[in-house]
């Protein structure tokens, strides 16, 4: 266990970190995935994320269980073997695939965090936007936007709205910041202003998921 803090009190119970499964170049990377386990650790937030001890996603996952926080991986079988993902820390939930990981992560989530990582994250990240933006859940989405790494995405959604395709309160759903400290305070405070176009519950997105699935395999 590291230094003893005062612990901080959060409306988050456990939240979601979406990340690379790469440590990516940049030294400042590792050390955002370590401060966001620090983070939630002091706020006595546990955390539940993709399993493993790759990358960015072992760094955020081993300071949370090391500063005594649950931590709650969820791989798909598939992935499961140790020689593709690592050794996960603490709890390991087996689901049976990619949909069913995400929705179980989100299922457990008061809130979503996306680190720096690439076409996972990215798939990850948008996903949870889409949904707050049907109104299928109302939980805070944040990015850290370590080292200024998402800029050119934030400024490519900045251009959407500009030309229609995203609308100003949709634009509000994600929440950014460059420390991890800085995006804990505003993920706190964060109150969604998005009117999801149908309040679909997550039931209904499950029944619509199966039926589409079973659409897609005829
Ligand atoms: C076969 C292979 C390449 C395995 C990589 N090993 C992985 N192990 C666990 N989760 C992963 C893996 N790759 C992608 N993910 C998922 O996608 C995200 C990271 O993908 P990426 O590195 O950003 O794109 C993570 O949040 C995780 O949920």
């Amino acid at each position: 266990m590291e230094n003893q803090q005062p612990s901080l009190k959060s409306r988050f119970r456990r939240v979601c970190v979406f990340c690379g499964s790469s440590p990516g170049k940049n030294p400042s990377y590792q050390l955002a995935a370590i401060q966001l386990g620090h983070q939630l650790v002091e706020r006595n937030i546990d955390l539940v994320y993709g399993g493993g001890s790759i990358g960015l996603m072992g760094l955020v996952s081993q300071a949370v269980y090391d500063g005594g926080r649950h931590v709650l991986g969820v791989i798909p079988k598939t992935l499961m073997p140790r020689e593709i993902t690592g050794e996960p820390v603490g709890e390991v939930r087996a689901v049976s695939g990619m949909h069913q990981r995400k929705a179980e992560m989100a299922r457990q989530a008061d809130a979503f965090i996306a680190l720096p990582g690439g076409y996972g994250t990215l798939e990850e990240l948008l996903e949870v936007i889409t949904w707050a933006q049907l109104g299928i859940h109302d939980k805070p989405v944040g990015l850290l936007n370590v080292d200024g790494y998402y800029n050119s995405l934030l400024s490519f959604i900045d251009k959407a709205v500009d030309e229609g395709f995203i609308t100003p309160s949709a634009r509000h759903i994600i929440v950014s910041a460059q420390s991890a400290h800085e995006l804990m305070c505003k993920l706190e405070e964060y109150e969604a202003s998005h009117s999801g176009a149908s309040k679909l519950s997550w039931e209904m997105e499950q029944q619509l998921g199966y039926a589409i699935k079973s659409e897609i395999a005829r």
